[in-house]
Formats: C-alpha cells, structure tokens, sequence
C-alpha cells in the first residue's frame, strides 16, 4: 500500500534527516516509527503526503508514485492526525470533524450526520459534545476529534505523528486501547510517529526502530524485542524487553498442559482413588460440556458426595489469546501455580510457570522464522 525505495531527504542547509529508507507497509497494517528525537521520523511521514519532498528515491502509494500525483488530491486520500491537534478555534466540534467531507463538496447534512458517526466512533457523543468549542474539551477529548477528523473522508492512509502524546499516561493508554478497537473495525493503512518504544510495541503490527536518519530494523513487536537486530536496537527496547514482550505474546492453545479431570457429577471416592493411581494431587473439575466448574485437591475428596459439591470455585484464569502477561498477573494476584486458559466457556487446559516461559522462547524463534508458534521445536530453542 505505502511502498519506499531508497528514500533521502537532504536539507538545503546540508542536514540528512532521511537516508536509503525502503521499506513497505500492507493495506491495512499499522506501522509505527520509533527513535529517538531528531532521527527522522516526521520527515518520513510528511514525505507521504508531500508536506516535504525527497531529495532522493521515491515513495508509492497504492502502486502509484506520489510525485505525480496533485498534492491536494493526495492529501484527500490520506488521513493526518498531528499532535497539537489544529482544530480551529471557532468551529464546533461536529463542524471540526465535517470538515473534509465539507471540502470535497458532501451536502452539508451529510458531512454533518458522517462527523456524528465518527464523533461516536472515537468515544465523544455527538449530543454531547459536538456543539461544544474545543476549548471546552479535554486534551484527550480533543485528540479524539483530531481522529475523528482524519478520519472522516474515509480515507484508505492515516499518518498519525504522536497523535497520545499530549496527554497524560492513563488517557493515553486509554487513547490507545480505543484506537486498536477501532482500527480492528476500520482496517486503515496506517504510519504512526512515536518516541515511545511501549506505544510503538502497543499498537504496531510491525515497528520500524530508527537509528540516525534510517532504519535499523523493521519486524514484529515480538521480533524487535525477542531478538533486535543491532546493539543500538536492543539498547533502545530496553533491558526489560523480556517483560515487554510478555505483553505482545498471546497464549496458544499448544502452549497449555492437560491437568488430571475429574467431573463434577462424578463420585467423590471413585475420583480420590483414580487421581491416586495418577498421582495427581489436584484435578480440574469439569461437566459434560468441558465447561470449567472449579478444582479440587485430592486429599478433600475423601468425604461422599460428588466431586462438584466439593469444588472450589476456579479464579485463576484467562482467556485463550490473552497476552502472557496477564496469565503472568493472575497467577501472582491468586498465588497459584497455574491458570486455567477458557475458549468462551470451554476448558482448554493450563499455563504453568514452566510453560509460560516455554511459550514466550518458542514465540522468539516463531517470530524470527516466520512460522507458527506451534511449529517451533522447543529441543531448538532449549539452549537459545
Ligand atoms: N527544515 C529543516 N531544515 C534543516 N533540517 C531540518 C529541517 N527539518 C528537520 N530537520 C532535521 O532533520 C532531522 C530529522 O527531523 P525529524 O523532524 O524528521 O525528526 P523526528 O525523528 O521526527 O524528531 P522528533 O521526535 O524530535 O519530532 C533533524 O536533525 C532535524 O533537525
């Protein structure tokens, strides 16, 4: 969709904010830049829609080179959200946010009824606060409408130049956490500018970690933090870039242990004896649809009854695709030595300690070759 080959940009003054930068960007991916200040990151959105121009190489936009194409045009197609926001003063909200549709020649209505839409899409009701002034807003109501505004045309690119940044962290993870929902509705093409290494992680399907003016490597999250391609990469991403990546690695289902079952209409002494024979000091206890029903520990099934009138309720658990991070957290929060991991309702297996580690190595190696988590044979990532 966004294509760059070979890419410089030269100041007249002699400065080389860009150089040799070729790298592409899927429809429908997000792409963030990381890097410190000053290492080109803005000169590189703004070259997409021609707020600055390359002094050298050039950049396509769906298989079209934008040299050729107007400027304006181009700008209509590419959604560009800033961080001072630039909402004018004087107009509403919801005329704020209509005001691309308005320049591209939608009826009045119109514009106004897809501006109520995206107003709604980005968290700010409409009847609320679409009347209102900017200066009536919060910052992080007011980044919103800078969203909303992007996005209004519907254009297929969005550039966001550290569209979080001028609010406070609890805002902007919440910013955050309502822009990954939409974008998983929307599917824009997008290139998003950041100084900070946990948002580009966050929200990136892929980053590109810049050094000095290039690129020094253009992967996964899990990728750049599992294995970064230069000393300066890994110093950038940190020396906790383990727990980092705990937080982009999802739980698979090949990542679990089955632990010993017991059912909950079962009897009570039949279950105590089979778990003996197993060894099993614990089962899960499941009912016939495998539905999680709780645990018990086999010493307490002694008594009569059946197994689901001795059950302990089951807190200890995360839904399957849940970042390892939070199994990690739920198995601190209840001191427990696993986690059941449920698909809906159904019990899928356990995490334990062993496998969480397990899974966040194989997810290393999966990441770097390409393939399946699954695929990976934990004997090749063993002494990794
Ligand atoms: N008009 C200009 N003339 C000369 N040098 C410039 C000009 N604009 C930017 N630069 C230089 O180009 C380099 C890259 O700037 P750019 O704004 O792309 O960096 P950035 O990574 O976005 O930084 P920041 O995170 O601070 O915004 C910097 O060294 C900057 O000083």
């Amino acid at each position: 969709m966004i294509r760059f080959e070979q890419v410089g940009k030269r100041y007249p003054d002699g400065t080389t904010a860009v150089d040799g930068l070729s790298f592409e960007v899927s429809e429908g991916e997000l792409v963030t830049l990381v890097g410190p200040s000053g290492c080109g990151k803005t000169t590189t959105m703004m070259m997409v829609n021609r707020l600055i121009e390359p002094t050298s190489g050039r950049i396509l936009v769906n298989g079209e080179d934008i040299a050729s194409v107007d400027p304006v045009q181009l700008r209509r197609r590419i959604g560009y959200v800033i961080q001072q926001v630039g909402l004018f003063p004087h107009r509403t909200v919801l005329d704020n946010t209509a005001t691309v549709p308005s320049l591209v020649g939608w009826k009045r209505a119109k514009a106004r009824a897809r501006a109520a839409e995206l107003l709604d899409l980005v968290g700010l009701d409409p009847k609320t606060y679409g009347s209102r002034y900017p200066e009536q807003l919060s910052g992080g109501q007011r980044q919103r409408v800078g969203v909303a505004r992007a996005l209004a045309a519907d254009p297929p690119v969005l550039l966001m130049d550290e569209p979080f940044g001028a609010v406070d962290p609890v805002v902007r993870e919440q910013l955050q956490d309502e822009f990954l929902r939409m974008q998983a509705t929307v599917r824009k093409t997008v290139l998003l500018v950041t100084h900070d290494i946990e948002e580009a992680v966050r929200l990136g399907d892929r980053i590109a970690v810049y050094g000095q003016g290039r690129i020094e490597q253009y992967d996964t999250p899990g990728a750049v933090l599992g294995k970064p391609a230069t000393p300066y990469v890994a110093s950038f991403v940190g020396a906790d870039r383990g727990l980092k990546r705990l937080s982009v690695t999802a739980i698979e289902p090949e990542d679990l242990e089955q632990p010993p079952v017991a059912r909950v209409d079962e009897q009570a002494q039949s279950a105590a004896e089979r778990l003996r024979v197993e060894g099993a000091r614990w089962a899960v206890v499941l009912d016939e649809q495998g539905e999680l029903q709780g645990w018990v520990k086999a010493d307490e099934l002694t008594a009569g009854g059946t197994v689901g009138e001795l059950a302990h309720r089951m807190n200890a658990w995360v839904p399957v695709g849940a970042p390892l991070k939070q199994a990690f957290g739920v198995m601190l929060q209840h001191d427990a030595g696993w986690v059941a991991v449920l698909d809906g309702a159904r019990f899928l297996g356990v995490l334990t300690p062993a496998k969480l580690h397990e899974a966040l190595r194989r997810s290393v190696d999966a990441d770097v070759l390409g393939v399946p988590r699954g695929q990976v044979d934990f004997d090749s990532v063993a002494d990794a």
